[in-house]
């Protein structure tokens, strides 16, 4: 579903954010991806939805090689796969709805089939009775719960999450962690990069390591 093969990125800046990294993700895995601050996993993240582009290497995702993919597809790519960030990037001055709604009103749905939609994503979360309330109002969890709403509301088979627990309590992020895992156990392929060790592993899951940029792991769980 999500393969690289030698995959480098060097920034502009002459920054070398990844080297040579290479992996594959089946359909239906669910991975997380870790590593020290600056060791490439949000870049990693980016090169997948073409929010950035490798410098060498070849990544194919959902059977599309992406070096060869010409910018005007990039909005279908991105269609199929949902993002949720750091630092949420909800906007503010628009109410949950809204800010759920927003990939599907890019995407020309009708009024109808929008709140449809964004009524079942809600309920996924556990927020639909939030619905009217502006982010502001929200805790940092119900916050992100809202970001993971709007990463799915198109119905990705990929759902990519950079830092989904960032700023939580254990308790919450846990519950985080279970919402990712709920959609993956419905078929999502689910990507997380995160720098909770301690939670990854209570998770069981496939781990990718990076380090400055450099694959150092690849480690399944024990059965
Ligand atoms: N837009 C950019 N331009 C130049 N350098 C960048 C850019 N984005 C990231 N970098 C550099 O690339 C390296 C990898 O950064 P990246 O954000 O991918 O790491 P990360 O593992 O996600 O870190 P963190 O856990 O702190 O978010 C860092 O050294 C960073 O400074």
């Amino acid at each position: 579903m999500i393969t690289f093969n030698q995959v480098s990125k060097r920034y502009p800046e002459g920054h070398q954010a990844l080297n040579q990294v290479s992996f594959n993700i089946k359909r239906g895995e669910m991975v997380f991806l870790t590593g020290h601050s600056g060791a490439g996993k949000t870049t990693l993240l980016r090169l997948i939805a073409l929010i950035e582009r490798n410098t060498s290497g070849q990544i194919v995702v959902n059977g599309q090689n992406l070096s060869r993919l010409s910018t005007e597809y990039i909005p279908y790519l991105r269609r199929r796969i949902g993002m949720t960030f750091q630092e949420h990037r909800l906007l503010f001055d628009r109410t949950v709805f809204d800010n759920v709604a927003l990939p599907l009103v890019i995407a020309g749905y009708r009024h109808q089939e929008i709140r449809r939609r964004v009524r079942a994503a809600l309920d996924k979360v556990g927020l639909l009775n939030k619905e009217k309330s502006y982010p502001i109002t929200l805790s940092g969890g119900q916050q992100q719960r809202v970001g993971i709403a709007r990463a799915v509301v198109n119905k990705p088979p990929i759902l990519l999450a950079d830092e989904p627990t960032g700023n939580l309590d254990p308790n919450l992020a846990k519950e985080i962690m279970n919402l990712f895992l709920q959609f993956n156990q419905v078929g999502v392929t689910v990507l997380i990069a995160s720098h909770a060790l301690g939670l990854i592993k209570s998770m069981g899951h496939r781990t990718l390591i990076l380090q400055q940029g450099n694959l150092i792991g690849d480690t399944y769980p024990r059965r």
